[in-house]
């Protein structure tokens, strides 16, 4: 049976025998002491390290300096984060083989704990593994179908710094039975406050199984709110730097989300599992090279972000390409070369043809063009070497006749140009977007300079995609994309770009697509992604939203995402749900109640409201003279309340919700469906209890409370 042991408060199940110093609680805490202070030592020990001798010049001690300055603040003993989380005893020591009588080294090869990072003693021993390790992995993945060799695995629980409690399961016992984990209810069920955290000490099997995939393969997770697909992408971060750390310390990994609110709420937890260096950036930050100072139509914005609009661009970028009327001719001393008009042709037709970057064929044309030239001085028995095809390759003629053929292309006036030329645009567009098709792109009023226009977001990826064409962007070891269901095929184009020789985690809820493009079909997006072959993972079990609340939002799923289950829900509690109606004039009123109920709890508070209301609700509430935040600044002690807007609540979470009107956040809006998914995210942001307060009438999906 798994049975909780702990000194205090009132747990589960409690043990006389298990604390006291000589108990296994004191042993424990004992251990965690004598992990601490071997922390602390590794850290003296960093500190005390004099790299005036290794060190070969200004350069390198720079480096080393820097290097060993990142290895002290990760040594860092962090008095209310616990050291280790796990302890497990093997029955044969890993990596060590049974002897005759059985045993197989002593009690110390048996016994790991698990935490957020590798201690070790003065001899080197372990005192704490890191998670990641291979020995680490069962404590996630072993079960009684599977014990997967472990005798015993303990989880431990912490109030504050202290260790006060811990529980045991007997994975190799036919005789003890399954009866869940308290400590990982406690840990699901505890009030959100402040940014997300880890959950390094609870990841469940299905999500383990993504965390340590390996970094050769895509993952495309579809999971329900609150199935944990932020926290296995950030955690798969941090995995695939411990297993795969030099790779990528070269090539880089990058976590992309939706919106700067959205970062700020995540940008606690790869610190957290000791990775300080990961970027996190959004799809709009990622493809900046314009100002953006408009805003498209749906219609139009759709049409941007179309994937035929590639081919759009592919035909832009070599509009100007022109085949040669005349010929070359290159003079050196007293001999005049002469390359003939067609010989060009060939040339130009030969890079046409070639998969090369544009900018790169610009690069090669004069060498090209060179190389034709030096065939001709050999025949007439010259013999020039590589130095004179340089100088012949960058000699005015050949320079100049090359630019004719092949001109430069600056790919923000380019787009510019395209978004501006009717003319232009047809030629590029003809038989790939329609004449309608071609207006509802063009802008309005045809920009003058780069710096006047009108960019959209859309434009900007429009240009992204073009710099791609002309110069190859750099791809990452890996990328992690979340809430992908709202990207357009030409931003996962933009995001598949920068991992195309690395891999990506795709993590995202069809059912919470609010974009006018959101994505239909995950085969699809990862095609425009470029990873045709990702594998697709479902994650249906909900760690935010209780039961009865998950199951008022799943009202909606029929309508907004058929065919997708609803999460299930393990958390203990059913949870609150209240759906208030009251008169229009009463609604104000009756939102700044519903907070100040709320506000009597422990946790976090969220008022989530269609955008247009935001302005009246923030005079309101400091009318009210209840403080408020805005989406992803910190929640703290004293300042639990925070108005979101719709449009910025997905992703974030709170402990009570309490949710404005709803047929406002439907109507905000360009269609019904977008609508009900706003809705849908809305709803299901709540992690103990959700509040509705509505005047007008509540969608008719939603049905009676
Ligand atoms: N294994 C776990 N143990 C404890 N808490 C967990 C676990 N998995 C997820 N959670 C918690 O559940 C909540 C939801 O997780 P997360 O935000 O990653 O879900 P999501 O699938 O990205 O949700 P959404 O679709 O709404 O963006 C978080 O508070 C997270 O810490």
């Amino acid at each position: 049976m798994s049975t909780t042991h702990q000194s205090s408060p009132t747990p589960p199940s409690s043990s006389e025998e298990a604390s006291g110093p000589d108990g296994p609680l004191g042993r424990e805490q004992a251990h965690l002491a004598a992990s601490r202070a071997a922390l602390r030592a590794m850290r003296a020990d960093a500190e005390a390290l004099d790299i005036a001798d290794v060190a070969a010049n200004w350069v390198n001690a720079e480096v080393l300096r820097g290097q060993l300055d990142a290895r002290i603040e990760a040594l860092a003993d962090l008095a209310d984060t616990p050291l280790f989380f796990g302890r497990l005893d093997y029955l044969t020591a890993p990596g060590l083989e049974r002897t005759a009588d059985g045993t197989d080294g002593g009690e110390d090869e048996h016994r790991f704990y698990i935490g957020r990072r590798h201690v070790h003693d003065a001899q080197g021993d372990p005192m704490v593994i890191d998670w990641r390790a291979p020995v680490s992995q069962p404590f996630y993945r072993a079960s009684r179908a599977d014990p997967q060799d472990v005798a015993l695995r303990r989880r431990f629980g912490y109030t504050g710094g202290a260790l006060t409690a811990y529980e045991d399961e007997h994975l190799s016992d036919p005789d003890e039975a399954d009866t869940g984990s308290a400590l990982l209810q406690r840990e699901i069920e505890r009030p959100r406050v402040g940014p997300m955290r880890d959950i390094v000490a609870t990841i469940q099997p299905e999500q383990d199984e993504i965390v340590r995939s390996g970094v050769g393969g895509t993952i495309c997770v579809q999971g329900a709110p609150g199935t944990g697909k932020t926290a296995v992408g950030l955690h798969r971060v941090a995995y695939l730097l411990y297993a795969h750390r030099e790779r990528l310390a070269r090539t880089g990994t990058l976590v992309v989300g939706p919106n700067r609110s959205f970062l700020h709420y995540i940008e606690q937890v790869l610190p957290a599992l000791g990775e300080l260096h990961v970027k996190q950036t959004t799809v709009d930050d990622l493809v900046a090279h314009v100002p953006v100072k408009g805003t498209d139509t749906a219609a139009a914005a759709r049409l941007k972000g179309d994937a035929r609009m590639a081919e759009v661009l592919r035909r832009a970028v070599r509009d100007g390409v022109r085949m040669p009327t005349e010929p070359l001719v290159v003079v050196r001393g007293s001999r005049r070369w002469r390359v003939p008009a067609y010989e060009l042709e060939e040339l130009v037709r030969e890079l046409t043809a070639r998969d090369m970057r544009y900018g790169a064929a610009a690069e090669a044309l004069p060498q090209r063009i060179a190389h034709a030239v030096l065939v001709r001085m050999e025949a007439a028995g010259e013999a020039p070497d590589d130095r004179v095809q340089d100088a012949v390759a960058r000699s005015q003629p050949v320079k100049a006749a090359a630019k004719a053929m092949w001109p430069p292309v600056d790919p923000v006036k380019l787009v510019l140009r395209l978004l501006s030329e009717p003319e232009f645009l047809a030629r590029c567009a003809d038989g790939v977007l329609t004449d309608d098709e071609q207006k509802e792109i063009l802008w309005a009023k045809p920009a003058r300079g780069v710096k006047s226009a009108l960019w959209t977001a859309a434009d900007a990826v429009l240009v992204d995609e073009a710099m791609d064409l002309v110069h190859r962007t750099p791809s990452l070891g890996h990328v992690v994309l979340d809430e992908a269901q709202d990207l357009s095929p030409m931003q996962y184009r933009a995001v598949g770009r920068r991992c195309t020789t690395g891999s990506a985690t795709v993590l995202g809820d069809l059912a919470q697509g609010t974009t006018p493009w959101a994505t239909a079909s995950w085969p699809e997006a990862l095609s425009h992604l470029g990873k045709p072959e990702a594998r697709v993972e479902e994650l249906t079990r909900g760690f935010r939203v209780p039961r009865q609340v998950i199951a008022y939002a799943s009202r909606l799923l029929p309508t907004i995402a058929p065919g997708l289950a609803p999460a299930t829900s393990v958390r203990e509690s059913a949870g609150d749900l209240v759906v208030r109606r009251v008169a229009p004039e009463e609604l104000d009123d009756a939102v700044v109640a519903a907070c100040r109920r709320a506000l009597e709890r422990e946790g976090s508070i969220g008022l989530i409201a269609a955008d247009p209301r935001i302005p009246e609700l923030t005079r309101t509430l400091s009318a009210a003279g209840l403080a408020h935040l805005a989406p992803g600044a910190e929640t703290s002690a004293d300042a639990r309340l925070t108005l979101v807007p719709a449009s910025l609540a997905k992703g974030l979470e709170y402990d009570y919700v309490v949710l404005d009107e709803p047929a406002a956040l439907v109507d905000a809006e360009p269609d019904a469906r977008t609508g009900l998914r706003r809705l849908y995210v809305a709803l299901t942001r709540a992690v103990t209890g959700l509040e509705v307060v509505h005047a007008a009438e509540l969608p008719e999906e939603l049905g009676a409370a």
